[in-house]
């Protein structure tokens, strides 16, 4: 429903980090020692786990550069929050605007929404705002009218976003991004990059090893990891590296898509896709006709588990991150973390049966949770940080 209504086209003039063209020199400004240690960190978190090889530049390495980039911008001075000229007229339509994003992010992100209930009303705009463009970039190829979506539609969807960066919204969902990219300092090119996931969605289907997996989950999800801190916020007392922090929430980012994949592995084999790395699928003696057949046997309980440990590890990393994280912006990012990470316990719980049964938290858990992230929230950032300045 959103297709109709796409501006002009204009030249892409888009940077991929799949193409490499973001500097390396990038990581010589930064400190290169904590780039190359960040890097076989990942690498050990991605591969020691499972085993699989391990491409000479990897992911995580080419991803690491946009981190370093969306930091830096927050280190730069913060944009004031009258330099924007959002030509919508009123205050009220915008208002209105941040209303209709949050009613979709009730809507279709339900533990997300829970979580921005708990900040601040700023924060829960801006949020919300980010949630509607991330939804309705997931829905042109996800949605109902995936199959009239081509390349050069999303070429027109991405000079749209430079458009709203630029104060020029196209409609009020992009007015209402317009006004939280103007208040806070959040980079362009995560939103970019998750434009570049629906682009590898529409031609890519099955993921060689975990590595070409990484990149697809960073791109989707890692991306949201990345542009929400901005928003969030690091804690004056925060004794740790701004990248660090980035780091962290890139990870959660990653951790949920991985949940994301586990949960709907049925509902994507539907689709005739498979977001699972076919090397460790074979390591386990399975083929993708195992998947569409979806029967849950032991070698597929195996795979499962090994696949659930993996995921784990990438949310217990990403704990490190959000005791960092301003006072206010802890419970909510507790709370959907750990919402989030039991859908993995749910799958346990359903046997490992992902292709006839979708994993979900009950109110009653999501009601339990709560209190816990709370007291987790409490605990604020300390110099025994694992994410403490050199
Ligand atoms: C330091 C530190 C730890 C900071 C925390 C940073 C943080 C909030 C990280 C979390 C990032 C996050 C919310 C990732 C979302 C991952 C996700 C589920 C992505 C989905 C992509 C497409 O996958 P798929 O097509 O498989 O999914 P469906 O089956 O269609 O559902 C997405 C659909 C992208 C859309 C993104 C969202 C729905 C999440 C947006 C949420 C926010 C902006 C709110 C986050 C705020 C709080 C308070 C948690
Ligand atoms: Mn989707």
């Amino acid at each position: 429903m959103f297709v109709a209504s796409f501006g002009v086209v204009s030249p892409n003039t888009q940077i991929s980090i799949c193409h490499g063209f973001i500097s390396r020199s990038l990581c010589s400004k930064f400190n290169a020692r904590k780039h190359r240690s960040f890097c076989s960190l990942a690498s050990d978190l991605n591969y020691l786990c499972l085993g699989g090889t391990i491409p000479a530049i990897s992911s995580n390495h080419k991803v690491y550069d946009v981190v370093l980039k969306q930091s830096a911008l927050v280190n730069e001075k913060l944009k004031s929050s009258g330099d924007l000229d959002v030509k919508l007229g009123t205050l009220s339509l915008l208002n209105e605007a941040y209303e209709r994003c949050g009613e979709v992010c009730a809507h279709y992100s339900q533990t997300f929404y829970l979580g921005t209930l708990l900040t601040t009303p700023e924060r829960r705009r801006a949020f919300w705002a980010i949630n509607m463009w991330c939804r309705r970039t997931d829905e042109l190829v996800d949605g109902p009218n995936a199959s009239h979506i081509t390349l050069m539609t999303l070429d027109r969807w991405e000079s749209r976003l430079e458009d709203l960066f630029e104060g020029r919204p196209y409609d009020m969902f992009d007015a209402a991004l317009s006004d939280t990219v103007a208040n806070f300092p959040v980079h362009i090119q995560p939103f970019k990059d998750m434009i570049e996931g629906m682009r590898m969605d529409l031609k890519k289907w099955r993921y060689k090893n975990f590595d070409e997996l990484y990149l697809y989950c960073y791109y989707v999800a890692g991306t949201v990891g990345l542009l929400s801190v901005p928003i969030m916020g690091i804690a004056p007392e925060s004794q740790a590296t701004t990248e660090s922090v980035y780091n962290a929430a890139l990870v959660l980012g990653l951790a949920n898509q991985l949940t994301n994949i586990l949960r709907d592995v049925g509902e994507d084999a539907r689709r005739k896709r498979i977001y699972l790395p076919q090397d460790e699928l074979a390591q386990a003696g399975l083929s993708d006709e195992d998947i569409f057949a979806g029967k849950v046997t032991d070698k597929w309980r195996n795979f499962m588990k090994s696949q659930i440990k993996r995921a784990r590890m990438f949310f217990d990393e990403a704990e490190k991150g959000v005791t960092e994280l301003s006072s206010a912006s802890r419970w909510p990012v507790w709370a959907s973390l750990l919402l989030y990470r039991q859908i993995l316990d749910e799958i346990e719980a359903n046997d490992y049966d992902n292709f006839t049964k979708r994993a979900y938290v009950s109110n009653a858990k999501k009601l339990i949770a709560l209190p816990v992230a709370y007291a987790r929230s409490v605990i604020s950032p300390s110099r025994t940080s694992t994410l403490v300045k050199a």
